[in-house]
């Protein structure tokens, strides 16, 4: 290793570590990086760049010792266990200041609780989402970083660099106290949840409605080119035309309806649950990829309960139907995790700017699409709103696209097509601009059976009544 020092270290060079690291080096930063495998190393330095300083190591001494003081470390690994496993390992080869940075995504509660231990040993640490898989890592992600302003600081230049980039402006910005980072990278998994269930379901009814994969790539296509332009409607359109180098069939259709997940969209959602924040279309995503996973159940209930029947629409317009109710469910997903964020916010004094949220989710990030473009002009204009179904510019967007939404749900539901995410965000729209909802009767019932009170829209106070 010579007596080179290196600007920034990282700690687990998988998919994302890799990837990152070696941005880094693209944009001027000698970079070193440490993993226990030595493939990952020997792989980290054959990719690098000619001409960039890139160095692996199978050694956190070497790794530590290479590093220039402040030292500025990121580990990119599992959360849970490693990430205080390498803490711990880490710790006692710094200095004081050095700079600790979890990239991972990690719960915002382990980051809370990190926060404040490695303060405690005289040591920075900031929890910091990272999004834009693989490629985004590489080329630009969106970066979410939070906490020890001063660690932020300290490594700002770098992840400015690294960032995308919209109209020049990078995907990167402070994001609040405390794990606010983490909290922010939650949420947009969250709402990347949320759309991609709204995707497969629109991708369902276009199939009923008859559509080979061909014709889906094409319908995809003219979306992505238009009004519902994002990196989610893009990848899709192109998967359906993506062959299987095995069989030469489509891939897509070889592939198992068992969906996987890593936790964040159900962390997402019980948090949710705890703040009180209604999230319906992200609940209803995660219960989803739940319910596709009891796929011997499925087999044997769809015994029980044959037939789909057959939509009544034409093709074409079912096209144009599928495509307002999935932008306006779309719309939904975003409009109810940004809510989230304002009310966590709050309630865990974050102070998250979501006028930066929404700015920095415009380019590298899974959920970056044309609307996170609007939701930014509606923030400069007022930064403090409750929910973007307040907004005008908002309002016109869902009214646009508010009658095949209704159409498409009830076509859905006679035919027996589940569109759970697009019903569930059509309903909480109805909820919210329903000024009066029946649940004067829930409290008459609570009042019922357990005396636990109510209030009268003609009187102050609180009341109770012997109902038998
Ligand atoms: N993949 C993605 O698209 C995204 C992932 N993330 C998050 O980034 C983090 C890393 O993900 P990803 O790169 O995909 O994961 P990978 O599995 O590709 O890489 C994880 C790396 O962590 C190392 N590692 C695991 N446990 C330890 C440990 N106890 N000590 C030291 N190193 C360890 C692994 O080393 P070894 O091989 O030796 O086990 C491996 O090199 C995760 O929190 C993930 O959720 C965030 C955004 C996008
Ligand atoms: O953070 C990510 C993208 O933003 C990761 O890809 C994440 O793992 C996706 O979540 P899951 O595996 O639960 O679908």
């Amino acid at each position: 290793m010579a007596n080179r020092l290196f600007d920034f270290g990282m700690i687990g060079l998988g998919v994302m570590g890799r990837n990152l690291l070696l941005n880094m080096a693209d944009h001027g930063f000698p970079v070193l990086g440490f993993d226990r495998d030595a493939a990952k190393t020997q792989a980290l330095e054959t990719s690098a760049t000619a001409g960039t300083t890139v160095k692996g190591t199978g050694s956190l001494e070497e790794l530590v010792q290479g590093l220039a003081r402040p030292r500025r470390i990121m580990m990119l690994v599992p959360a849970g266990k490693p990430v205080d496993d390498v803490i711990d390992s880490l710790m006692p080869l710094l200095d004081e200041g050095d700079v600790i940075i979890d990239g991972g995504n990690s719960h915002y509660t382990d980051t809370l609780r990190r926060v404040k231990y490695v303060k405690s040993k005289g040591f920075h640490f900031m929890g910091m989402g990272v999004s834009g898989g693989e490629k985004g890592a590489r080329f630009g992600p969106s970066i979410m970083p939070g906490g020890d302003v001063q660690a932020y600081n300290n490594v700002k230049p770098m992840l400015e660099a690294v960032s995308a980039k919209v109209n020049g402006s990078p995907c990167v910005d402070y994001m609040g106290h405390d794990a606010a980072g983490h909290y922010v990278k939650m949420v947009h998994n969250g709402i990347e949840y949320g759309i991609m269930q709204l995707i497969s379901e629109s991708y369902s009814l276009l199939q009923h409605a008859g559509l080979t994969n061909a014709q889906l790539h094409d319908v995809f296509a003219k979306w992505d080119d238009g009004d519902m332009h994002s990196f989610l409607i893009e990848i899709t359109r192109d998967i359906f035309l993506k062959k299987d180098d095995k069989t030469g069939k489509d891939l897509v259709d070889l592939i198992s309806d068992k969906a996987g997940s890593k936790g964040t969209g159900k962390w997402t959602s019980q948090d949710a649950l705890d703040l009180p924040v209604p999230i319906t279309v992200i609940d209803t995503a995660v219960a989803l990829r739940n319910i596709s996973s009891f796929k011997e159940d499925r087999v044997e209930i769809a015994k029980i309960y044959p037939g789909v029947e057959k939509i009544n629409v034409a093709q074409e317009a079912m096209v144009e139907q599928v495509h307002d109710a999935l932008y306006f469910a779309t719309l939904i997903s975003y409009i109810q995790g940004l809510a989230m964020l304002q009310s966590a916010s709050a309630a865990l004094n974050m102070e998250i700017p979501l006028q930066n949220v929404v700015r920095i989710w415009r380019g590298g990030c899974i959920i970056r699409s044309g609307l996170l473009e609007t939701f930014y002009q509606v923030y400069v204009k007022n930064p403090n709103l409750s929910n973007l179904l307040l907004d005008e510019t908002i309002a016109g967007l869902i009214k646009s696209k508010l009658a095949n939404t209704r159409t498409i749900v009830a076509e859905a539901a006679k035919a027996g097509i589940p569109v759970a995410a697009i019903a569930s965000a059509l309903s909480y729209f109805d909820a919210y601009r329903t000024e009066r909802l029946p649940t004067n009767l829930v409290q008459a019932q609570r009042d019922y059976f357990g005396a636990h009170t109510y209030q009268r829209i003609d009187m102050e106070g609180t009341f109770h009544t012997e109902w038998q």
